[in-house]
């Protein structure tokens, strides 16, 4: 719970997430107890390893991306079986709900997972069987978006996304667009056109990493030669006024993730994540939580954060969100009622305030 008088209203505020690894939710307990009982060895020259909690103090000293992907590659090996990834999918649903998500978007893995041996059959049934017990018990809408590794070759890629239990995803709407992520420096997006072009042909949604800690040229390029609909991070923008420009002309979301920038010393601090500016210049953005086993919070941690260091107002808050419905890959008739719920806070709030309270 963060001091913020506002922290009611950010807990009620309808959050749609657009920014979510699934196996970024897997909290230090549920690994150890899926190691043990599928048998996974973890690694014995690292003491990090030795408990939860050591894993967990671990997770406070990342001092990059890939330092943080390193133990992200290394914690999902303990994902075997269709019930594992529903357990941790239905983890990550649970603190949604308290968070006050209502609509997510939900990033996964398929080569972390097929490289080994992992059906993608097993990952996406064990997935859909927690979207459907979200979206029954805690109304939760959902869209499953396959991320491609930028760092496995790029024939792999192609491969999978052309694999045909991967195909079958698509057709049935099962999975609802693609990505990019993993390392970023020296894996500029131009490379995944054949893919991005592939994607846009069968009508997939679009968006990629870019811009976390790879250069602002990144964001051009994805824009450029992929044809994203969205930027996920893209906080680097603030380097190049004329692109920023752009960018809020064509309406093109960025996803920040306040939390993972600074865990991941992408930012030196909180109030370096451009939120104030980006407000200010009219670029649209969501906030997210990115990895939140790893970061240290979910999504209401990041609205506490940033709230914490802006101060930002009901209005301002009610331009994030709306920012965020609009930008949702989901039907309008749901963005509709999501609409309605944030009209409906923000009056209430907004009365609080002229009776003085
Ligand atoms: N923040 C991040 N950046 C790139 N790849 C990721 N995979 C999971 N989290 C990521
Ligand atoms: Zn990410």
């Amino acid at each position: 719970m963060c001091q913020s008088p506002l922290h009611e209203f950010l807990q009620r505020l309808p959050k749609c997430e657009h920014h979510m690894h699934l196996e970024g939710a897997l909290a230090p307990s549920l690994l150890f107890e899926l190691a043990q009982r599928n048998n996974i060895a973890l690694p014995k020259d690292d003491d990090a390893f030795a408990s939860p909690e050591s894993l967990i103090a671990r997770y406070k000293r990342f001092t990059s991306l890939d330092d943080f992907l390193h133990y992200y590659y290394i914690g999902m090996s303990v994902l075997i079986n269709t019930s594992d990834f529903e357990a941790l999918a239905w983890s990550y649903f649970t603190h949604a709900h308290r968070s006050g998500v209502v609509h997510a978007e939900l990033f996964f893995d398929p080569q972390a997972h097929t490289t080994r041996g992992i059906p993608y059959s097993t990952v996406l049934s064990g997935f859909i069987a927690a979207c459907n017990r979200a979206n029954h018990e805690l109304g939760i809408t959902t869209e499953l978006i396959t991320c491609f590794l930028r760092h496995l070759p790029i024939p792999d890629s192609l491969a999978l996304f052309e694999d045909p239990d991967v195909q079958e995803s698509y057709r049935r709407g099962d999975v609802r667009g693609i990505g990019i992520d993993s390392t970023e420096v020296g894996y500029q997006p131009e490379r995944f056109k054949e893919l991005y072009d592939r994607a846009k042909g069968m009508g997939l949604r679009r968006t990629a990493h870019a811009g976390e800690e790879g250069p602002v040229g990144y964001i051009a390029n994805a824009l450029e030669t992929l044809d994203v609909e969205r930027i996920d991070h893209g906080i680097q923008l603030i380097d190049n006024p004329e692109l920023m420009k752009k960018v809020t002309a064509k309406g093109t979301l960025l996803t920040i993730c306040p939390l993972s920038n600074v865990v991941l010393k992408c930012v030196a601090g909180i109030n370096d994540v451009p939120i104030k500016r980006f407000l200010e210049g009219g670029v649209r953005f969501s906030i997210n939580s990115d990895d939140p086993a790893y970061f240290g919070g979910y999504i209401l941690e990041n609205y506490c954060k940033v709230q914490e260091a802006f101060g930002l107002g009901l209005r301002e808050w009610e331009v994030i969100c709306r920012n965020g419905i609009e930008g949702s890959w989901c039907e309008d008739s749901r963005k509709r009622e999501m609409f309605g719920i944030l009209e409906g806070l923000v009056k209430e709030w907004e009365g609080k305030r002229e009776e003085g309270e």
